[in-house]
C-alpha cells in the first residue's frame, strides 16, 4: 500500500505521520516513543555499518538527520523550494529537498511502485548517489550536532533566565547572561564572546558542574573554565579594592541572598554557608574578626569573612574541578594553607593572630569544652584590647561541640581561719603594753631610747594626746631600804627644785615595787653628745665660754638649793629648747655605797669627773677624839666646783685633766697629789689657751677644796665675764696714760692699779 510521505501537510491532512512527535522546536528525540519508518530509512543511508540494523534504528542517528536537514533548509532558503520547518514542525525528510529543486522527483513524493522501477534501472548510480549524499551528511551532522549543543545550552539558558536568573535582577548592571545568550543570533559564539564575564552565573559551581548543568558540550569546558577562573580574579580583585576602600567596614550591606553575581561577596559565612567546625580551618584563617564571627552567633559579615569564604568556596571547586581524586585531607590542609596565607596578607604579620592560630591548633587536641571557654574568654578579652568591630562576643552555641553548656566556675571554698588566742596573742598584748607606760592612770607610748645609766633607762615618751616626755625607769630592789630611800630623796629633790628652770622638770613620777618611773621634762641633747661632736674641731673659746657659763648656772641653782650633786658630768646636762638643764642629782649621794658611783663609772670608763675627795676614804674622828678607821667620803659643793674644773679641761683639751691614764692609773692618779694636773696654753691644734680660761681651770681644780673658786666666783670670772673693749677706747686709754706719765716724774706701783681700777669701772658702765 503506497502512503503518501510529504512533509507538506496534506489538505485533509493538517499534520503529517509524525505529527505525534512533540511538537516544540526543542524537540528532543529521545522523547520520542515511535520515530518514523522513514527515519529507519535515513538512518540506514547514514549508517556506516550497513550491516547493524541497529545503527540504522539508532535514534541518535535519527535525531541526528532530523537536525542536518533542518540545518540544510535553513542554509538553503535563498533560491529553493522552501521546504521549512517554520510549521513548527520537526522536518524529518527534507533531507531530499534539494532534488526537488533540480527538478528531481523527490523521494518524498514518489510512490513504492516507481521507487521499486527506480530502483532497478538506476541502482548503481543511485547507490553512488547515496554513498556521496551519506558523506555530506556526515559532515553536515557534525556540525549540526555542534549547533543542536549550543541550541540545548541556550535553552537552558533561557530556562536559567526564568529561574535564578531573573532574581539576578536586582543587579544593576542589566540582565543576566543567560537572558543576553537568548538573543544572540549567533549559535556558534559562546556566552562570554558577547556577554560581560561578571553576568556569568556559576554560582556554587564549577565549570564542570556548570557544563552538567547546561548541558554543554566538553568541548566547551576549556572557555568555561576560562570565563570561571577571569570571573574569579576579577572577583578577587574588586574585593581587595574594597577591602583598600573601606579597610574596617563590612563590605556586603543589604544584599540578596540569591544574587548570583554577588552572592559569594554579599553573603557572608555564616549566613550561606554551613556553620563551621572548630576544626574548619576557616576559623583559623583570615583575621581575628573572621575568627571569632564563625564562632559566634550570626554576625555582620566582614570583607574577611567573604574573602575567606571566596577562599575556601574556591578551595571546595578546586577539589571538585579535581573531580575529587584528593582526599578530604588535602583539601583541609589547602585550605589551611590558604587561610593562614590570608593572615600574612590582611594583617601584615600580625603576631597576635598567629598565635592566636596556633593556640587554636592547640585548641583542637585539648578537650572541646575546655577550648570553647578559652575561645570564648579570649575572644573577650582581644574583643577589648583590639577594639574589634564586631558585636560584643556570643558564646559559641552552634558549633559541634558549643553546643555543651559552658562548665560552672569551680565553687571556691573559703576556708576563714580563726587563730586562736594563743600566748603570741598575748604576747602581741604584751607587747603593746609593754610599749605602753602606766604612770598614775596615765599611759605614755614608748618612741625611742635615749639613754641609760647604770640602773636605769631612760625613754622618749608621748601620752594621749602626742605631747613628749622623758620616762625614767629604774629597776631596784625592793627589798633593799637604803635603794628605796635614796631614790625617794631623789624625787625629793627634784620636787624641791621643780620650779628652777636650770633643773630638768619632774612632772610625775610613780614608785611600784622594784620599779619607780619618772616622767620628765625631755631635753634635746646632752652635753655629752655636743662635746663629742665637736671632738677634733679647733678651739672655740667662744663656745666653751657659753656652755661653761650654761653649766655653771645650772650648778649654781642647785647648790644654791643647799644641794651637792656629786656626780656631774657633761652626761647629767641636757638642752631642753635650748636652754641647758641639769639632771640626775641626789641618787648617788642617796645611797651610801659609792662603790656605786664607782661602778657606775667604770661601766662608761673610769671616774673622770670625781672630785680626790669624793674617791679617797677618809679617815675621821669620832666626837669622842677616838679615831676610827672608816671608810666616809667629803663630798661638798666643792666637789662640784672640781667636777666643773673637769667639764671645762675637756672643752679645751679635748679629755679630762687624768684622761691620759687608763684604768686604776686614772683613779690612783687623782687621788694621788703627787701627780699634778697640766694646764698647758696650747692645745692638741696648737690653738691659744686664752689665760682668763687657764685661770679659771686651775682655780676649779686645786685639791684642797677650800681653796677651790665657788660658783659664783667662777661665773664672774674674766673667763666667763670677760671685759669687751673697743680700739678706740685702747687708743684713748694709751694717750691718757702717756700724757699723765708726762706730767708725773714718777707713777708709783698703787697709782697704776688706781688707775687700772678707774678703767675697768668705767668700762662696766660703758656696757659694750
Ligand atoms: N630628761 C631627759 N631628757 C633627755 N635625756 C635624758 C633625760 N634624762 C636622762 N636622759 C639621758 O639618759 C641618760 C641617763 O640618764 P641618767 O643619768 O639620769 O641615768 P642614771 O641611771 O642616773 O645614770 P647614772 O647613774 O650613771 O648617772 C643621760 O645621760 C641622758 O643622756
Amino acid at each position: 500500500m503506497s502512503k503518501r510521505l510529504s512533509i507538506y501537510p496534506a489538505e485533509n491532512e493538517k499534520r503529517p505521520l509524525y505529527s505525534q512527535l512533540p511538537s516544540t522546536d526543542d524537540s528532543d528525540d529521545e522523547k520520542i516513543s515511535v520515530p518514523p519508518k522513514l527515519s529507519y530509512f535515513g538512518s540506514a543511508l547514514v549508517s556506516d555499518k550497513e550491516d547493524d540494523p541497529l545503527g540504522i534504528l539508532s535514534r541518535k542517528k535519527s535525531r541526528t538527520s532530523s537536525l542536518a536537514t533542518e540545518t540544510y533548509a535553513n542554509n538553503h532558503t535563498a533560491g529553493h523550494t522552501y521546504v521549512s520547518t517554520h510549521s513548527g514542525e520537526p522536518s524529518q525528510s527534507t533531507l531530499f529537498a534539494q532534488y526537488k529543486n533540480n527538478q528531481q522527483p523527490s523521494m518524498t513524493t514518489m510512490n513504492s511502485t516507481q521507487m521499486e522501477e527506480k530502483h532497478s534501472n538506476d541502482f548503481d548510480s543511485s547507490f553512488r548517489k547515496i554513498k556521496s549524499m551519506q558523506q555530506s551528511m556526515r559532515e553536515e551532522l557534525t556540525s549540526r550536532h555542534a549547533e543542536r549543543r549550543s541550541r540545548r545550552f541556550l535553552s537552558s539558558a533561557r530556562i536559567g533566565v526564568l529561574g535564578p536568573a531573573k532574581r539576578a535582577s536586582s543587579y544593576n548592571e542589566g540582565s543576566s547572561a543567560a537572558s543576553v545568550l537568548s538573543d544572540d543570533s549567533n549559535r556558534e559564539e559562546l556566552p562570554e564572546a558577547r556577554t560581560p564575564l561578571s553576568r556569568i552565573e556559576f554560582g556554587d559551581l564549577n565549570p564542570v558542574q556548570y557544563l552538567k548543568k547546561h548541558n554543554l558540550p566538553s568541548s566547551d569546558l576549556p572557555r568555561i573554565s576560562r570565563l570561571y577562573f577571569e570571573k574569579q580574579k576579577n572577583e578577587n580583585w574588586q574585593s581587595s579594592r574594597l577591602k583598600h576602600i573601606f579597610p574596617k567596614e563590612n563590605v556586603s550591606t543589604g544584599s540578596s541572598k540569591h544574587s548570583p553575581l554577588f552572592s559569594k561577596k554579599e553573603n557572608s559565612p555564616a549566613t550561606l554557608q554551613p556553620r563551621r567546625k572548630l576544626s574548619d580551618t576557616s576559623l583559623v584563617s583570615g583575621s581575628k574578626n573572621t575568627f571569632y564571627k564563625a564562632l559566634s552567633s550570626p554576625v555582620v559579615p566582614s570583607q574577611k569573612n567573604v574573602f575567606l569564604d571566596k577562599t575556601n568556596s574556591f578551595s571546595s571547586r578546586n577539589s571538585e574541578y579535581a573531580n575529587t581524586n584528593h582526599s578530604n585531607t588535602f583539601i583541609q590542609s589547602h585550605k589551611k594553607r590558604e587561610a593562614l596565607a590570608n593572615i600574612d596578607i590582611n594583617r601584615n604579620n600580625d603576631q597576635s593572630y598567629l598565635q592566636e592560630a596556633k593556640r587554636f591548633k592547640s585548641l583542637k587536641s585539648c578537650d572541646p569544652q575546655d577550648a570553647t571557654e578559652k575561645t570564648y574568654k579570649r575572644q573577650a578579652s582581644l574583643a577589648t584590647t583590639h577594639q574589634v568591630e564586631s558585636p560584643p562576643p556570643v558564646p559559641p552555641q552552634n558549633e559541634e561541640f558549643y553546643h555543651r553548656e559552658p562548665p560552672k566556675p569551680p565553687v571556691v571554698k573559703r576556708v576563714e581561719i580563726v587563730e586562736p588566742k594563743t600566748r603570741m596573742d598575748s604576747g602581741k598584748g604584751l607587747q603593746a603594753k609593754r610599749n605602753i607606760t602606766v604612770v598614775n592612770d596615765e599611759e605614755y607610748e614608748k618612741i625611742e631610747l635615749l639613754g641609760r645609766g647604770g640602773s636605769s633607762k631612760v625613754y622618749k615618751v608621748k601620752d594621749n594626746f602626742n605631747k613628749i616626755y622623758a620616762l625614767k625607769r629604774v629597776v631596784f630592789d625592793e627589798f633593799d631600804d637604803s635603794s628605796v630611800s635614796g631614790f625617794k630623796g631623789e624625787i625629793e629633790l627634784l620636787n624641791k627644785l621643780k620650779d628652777q628652770a636650770r633643773v630638768v622638770k619632774l612632772l610625775d613620777y610613780e614608785m611600784e615595787p622594784g620599779v619607780l618611773n619618772l616622767i620628765m621634762e625631755c631635753g634635746d641633747h646632752d652635753l655629752s653628745q655636743i662635746l663629742n661632736q665637736r671632738a677634733g674641731m679647733p678651739l672655740d673659746i667662744e663656745f666653751v665660754r657659753y656652755h661653761a657659763r650654761e653649766m655653771l648656772r645650772c650648778v649654781k641653782v642647785v647648790h644654791d638649793a643647799g644641794i651637792v650633786h656629786s656626780d656631774l658630768k657633761p652626761a647629767n646636762f641636757v638642752f631642753v629648747k635650748g636652754i641647758l638643764k641639769i639632771i640626775d642629782f641626789g641618787i648617788a649621794n642617796a645611797v651610801p655605797d659609792h662603790t656605786v658611783n664607782i661602778y657606775r663609772e667604770t661601766q662608761i670608763g673610769t671616774p673622770n669627773y670625781m672630785a680626790p675627795e669624793a674617791l679617797v676614804a677618809m679617815n675621821y674622828t669620832q666626837d669622842d677624839g677616838r679615831y676610827q678607821q672608816q671608810n666616809r667620803w667629803k663630798v661638798g659643793k666643792p666637789s662640784d666646783v672640781w667636777s666643773c674644773g673637769c667639764i671645762i679641761y675637756q672643752m679645751i683639751y679635748g679629755r679630762p685633766p687624768y684622761g691620759g691614764f687608763q684604768g686604776q692609773n686614772r683613779l690612783l692618779a687623782i687621788m694621788n697629789p703627787e701627780v699634778k694636773v697640766i694646764f698647758s696654753e696650747k692645745t692638741a691644734n696648737d690653738d691659744t689657751v686664752p689665760r682668763s680660761v687657764l685661770d679659771t681651770m686651775k682655780a676649779c681644780l686645786l685639791r684642797n677644796p677650800q681653796k677651790r673658786w665657788t660658783v659664783d666666783e667662777i661665773l664672774e670670772s674674766p673667763f666667763l665675764k670677760p671685759v669687751m673693749v673697743t680700739p678706740f677706747f685702747i687708743r684713748d686709754l694709751i694717750k691718757n696714760a702717756v700724757r699723765y706719765g708726762a706730767d708725773q716724774k714718777e707713777v708709783s706701783k698703787d697709782k697704776v692699779e688706781e688707775l687700772a681700777d678707774d678703767v675697768l669701772n668705767r668700762l662696766a658702765d660703758i656696757r659694750l
